[in-house]
C-alpha cells in the first residue's frame, strides 16, 4: 500500500508512512477498531495530510474504468433519457452550475442515465462523483459511494450542521475537481441532510450559491421509500422530505416516465404506474386488487410459503452453484423476522453441508451481569447479523456493513458465500460494478444504531452478513429482480412499500406474491383470495 503513496509527486517518507496508516487506520474504523490499538508506528491524527488525502481520493476516483455497457448506454437512451442527457451535460460543458432532480418511477431507467453520464465524463477524463443515500444504490454505480460515507455527513443532522469534511481535505478537493455529482435515491434521505453538504460545498467552493455552483443531479421516485425518522408521526415524515427544502423549488425537474425495466410487459408496467401514483381503485379497507396472476395459491394441503419458495427457485438443487441463477431471484417481506423465516427454509432445502456460526454477545457496562449471555443471543436488533448464522456453500449472503465501499463491499452488498473458515468468508460480490470479484469478510463487532433503546451498549462478535435468499423491501430498492417474490403474512406498512417491491420486477408472470392475510369480503364480485392488500 505503501508503494502507491510513494508513487505521489513531492510525497516525504514522513508523509509516505503517514499517508499508509490513515489508509489502514481508515479500514479498521470501517470494522470498529482502533489503530492505537496494533503495534503500529503512531498516526498523527491532527496532521494536515490533504495532499496525500487528495491523491488517495483522487487516485481512487481517476482508477474507475468505463464498462463498455456503459458506454454503449449512451447509444440507447430512450427519448426522454437523451433528452435529459444532452441537457446535463450541455450544463456541465458549459462550465454553469446546474441543480437538477431526475423523477421516475421505479424501472424508468434513472440509473441506466446516470451510468451513461458518468460514462461520458470519466472517459472525457473529467471527475464525476457517484453517490445514493442507501448503499444498495450506490453498489451499483461505478465508483458509488453513500453520501454519508463521501460527503463525510454527521449522524445528527439539524438545520445548521456541516459534513465534517474541512476545506483542506481531499474531500474537498475532489468536490472541488468535480464536474458532475451524482446523488441518487435523494427522496430517502433527510432533506436536512442535504442541506447540511449544500452548506459545506458552499463553504469549499467559496460561493455562496446552491452547492456551491457545482453541477449537481438529484433523482429518485417519491413512490418508494421516504426518509426514515424514527418514532415520527407523518407531518414529521414529510417534513423531513427534500420538498420541503429551501433548494426543492430551486430544483430543475426532469421527468423519466417510460418502464424500461417492464418493458416488455405493458400490461404489468402499467399497472406498476397506477399502483405508484395510487391510481388502482381501492375495494374496501383500503385495499387494492391484485391480478390473478401474481397470485401464488395454496390451500388446506399445501404450505403457502413452500409454494412461494418453488415458483421462485425452481431446481434450487441443480442450480445451486450458479451465479447468475442466484442474482436474477429473491423473495421480499416487509419484516426482518418474515425474512428470517423464510432464509431458513431456504436454507435448509439448499444441497451441502451447514455450518452454524455462533456471535459471542456482550454489554457494556453491565458490571452487575444483569444481562445474562442467553438473553443477549435472542436480541435480533435491525441491521445486525443474526446470533446463529448457518451457511452453506454457494448460499446467497448480503453485507451488513460499509466495510470498503470503495472496492463495493456496501451495506447491502449481494454476494455468494464460496467456503469459510473459523474467522473468515470467502465470497463473491454478485452485483454492481464488482460482480464476480472475490473478497474475504472477517468477524467484526457490531453495534445497534444508538436510537434502537437499549440501556446498555449491545456489542455481537460476528461476521456481519445474513443469508439473502429473502431480504427486506427496503434493501430491495434500486435493484432489478427478474425473479421476484413477495411474501405478505400481513398487510404491507405504507403504500410506497408494496410499489418498491413489485416494481423490482419485470413481467406479471415472474413477479409471485403470497398473502397470507384475512381478504375482505365483497357482496357482489368474486375475489379471489389472497388477492388484495392494504394500501395507506
Ligand atoms: N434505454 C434503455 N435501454 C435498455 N435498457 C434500459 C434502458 N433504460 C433502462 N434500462 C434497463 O431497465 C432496467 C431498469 O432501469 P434502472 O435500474 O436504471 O431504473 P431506475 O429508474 O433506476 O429504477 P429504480 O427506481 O427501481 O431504482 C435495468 O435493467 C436497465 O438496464
Amino acid at each position: 500500500m505503501s508503494e502507491d503513496f510513494r508513487k505521489i509527486r513531492d510525497n516525504s517518507p514522513v508523509a509516505q508512512l503517514q499517508c499508509t496508516l490513515k489508509s489502514i487506520n481508515y479500514f479498521l474504523e470501517s470494522m470498529g477498531k482502533k489503530i492505537d490499538k496494533y503495534d503500529l508506528p503512531k498516526l498523527d491524527h491532527g496532521r494536515d495530510n490533504g495532499n496525500v488525502s487528495e491523491c488517495r481520493e483522487i487516485i481512487e476516483e481517476r482508477s474507475i474504468n468505463v464498462s463498455p455497457e456503459d458506454f454503449d448506454a449512451q447509444s440507447k437512451l430512450n427519448p426522454e433519457q437523451e433528452q435529459a442527457f444532452k441537457t446535463i451535460l450541455e450544463r456541465v460543458d458549459s462550465g454553469r452550475a446546474g441543480l437538477f432532480f431526475v423523477d421516475g418511477p421505479g424501472g424508468t431507467g434513472k440509473t441506466f442515465l446516470y451510468r451513461a453520464l458518468l460514462a461520458n465524463l470519466i472517459s472525457r477524463g473529467m471527475i464525476a462523483l457517484a453517490t445514493a443515500t442507501s448503499g444498495v444504490a450506490a453498489a451499483i454505480l461505478p465508483g458509488g459511494r453513500t453520501t454519508h460515507s463521501r460527503f463525510d455527513i454527521p449522524l445528527q443532522t439539524t438545520d445548521t450542521t456541516i459534513t465534517n469534511m474541512s476545506k483542506q481535505s481531499g474531500g474537498a478537493k475532489l468536490i472541488r475537481k468535480s464536474k458532475l455529482i451524482i446523488w441518487d435515491e435523494a427522496p430517502m434521505a433527510n432533506r436536512q441532510t442535504i442541506e447540511t453538504v449544500d452548506r459545506s460545498f458552499r463553504d469549499i467552493m467559496d460561493i455562496n450559491e446552491p452547492f456551491g455552483g457545482k453541477v449537481m443531479v438529484f433523482g429518485g421516485d417519491f413512490r418508494q421509500v421516504l426518509p426514515v425518522v424514527p418514532k415520527s408521526t407523518r407531518v414529521e415524515t414529510i417534513n423531513a422530505s427534500l420538498v420541503k427544502s429551501y433548494l426543492w423549488n430551486k430544483m430543475e425537474k426532469i421527468q423519466l416516465i417510460r418502464n424500461m425495466r417492464a418493458r416488455a410487459d405493458p400490461t404489468f408496467s402499467d399497472f406498476l404506474l397506477r399502483i405508484g401514483n395510487g391510481e388502482e381503485p381501492t375495494i374496501r379497507y383500503d385495499m387494492v386488487l391484485l391480478l390473478e396472476k401474481l397470485i401464488v395459491k395454496h390451500d388446506g394441503d399445501s404450505i403457502g410459503e413452500d409454494n412461494l419458495i418453488r415458483e421462485i427457485f425452481p431446481s434450487l438443487d441443480e442450480m445451486s452453484s450458479c451465479a447468475k441463477y442466484m442474482t436474477e431471484r429473491a423473495i421480499l417481506a416487509s419484516r426482518n423476522e418474515y425474512v428470517d423465516q423464510l432464509n431458513e427454509m431456504l436454507i435448509a432445502k439448499f444441497p451441502g453441508e451447514s455450518r452454524t456460526f455462533l456471535s459471542f454477545d456482550s454489554a457494556e457496562d453491565d458490571t452487575n451481569n444483569y444481562c445474562q449471555e442467553e438473553y443477549l443471543n435472542n436480541l435480533t436488533p435491525s441491521g445486525l447479523p443474526p446470533h446463529r448464522l448457518v451457511l452453506k456453500k454457494n448460499a446467497p449472503i448480503m453485507l451488513l456493513r460499509n466495510l470498503d465501499p470503495a472496492n463495493g463491499l456496501c451495506n447491502g452488498t449481494r454476494m455468494i458465500c464460496r467456503g469459510f473458515d473459523n474467522n473468515v468468508i470467502h465470497a463473491e460480490i454478485m452485483m454492481g460494478e464488482n460482480a464476480s470479484k472475490h473478497v474475504f469478510i472477517p468477524r467484526i463487532q457490531l453495534s445497534p444504531p444508538e436510537n434502537e433503546g437499549y440501556p446498555f451498549k449491545f456489542i455481537r462478535k460476528q461476521f456481519p452478513v445474513r443469508l439473502c435468499f429473502s431480504m427486506t423491501i427496503n434493501k430491495a430498492q434500486g435493484q432489478t429482480i427478474p425473479n421476484v417474490g413477495l411474501y405478505l403474512p400481513q398487510h404491507v406498512f405504507s403504500h410506497g412499500q408494496l410499489y418498491v417491491a413489485l416494481s423490482r420486477g419485470i413481467s406479471m408472470s415472474t413477479t409471485k406474491v403470497l398473502v397470507l392475510t384475512e381478504q375482505p369480503k365483497r357482496k357482489k364480485e368474486h375475489i379471489p383470495r389472497t388477492s388484495s392488500i392494504k394500501r395507506y
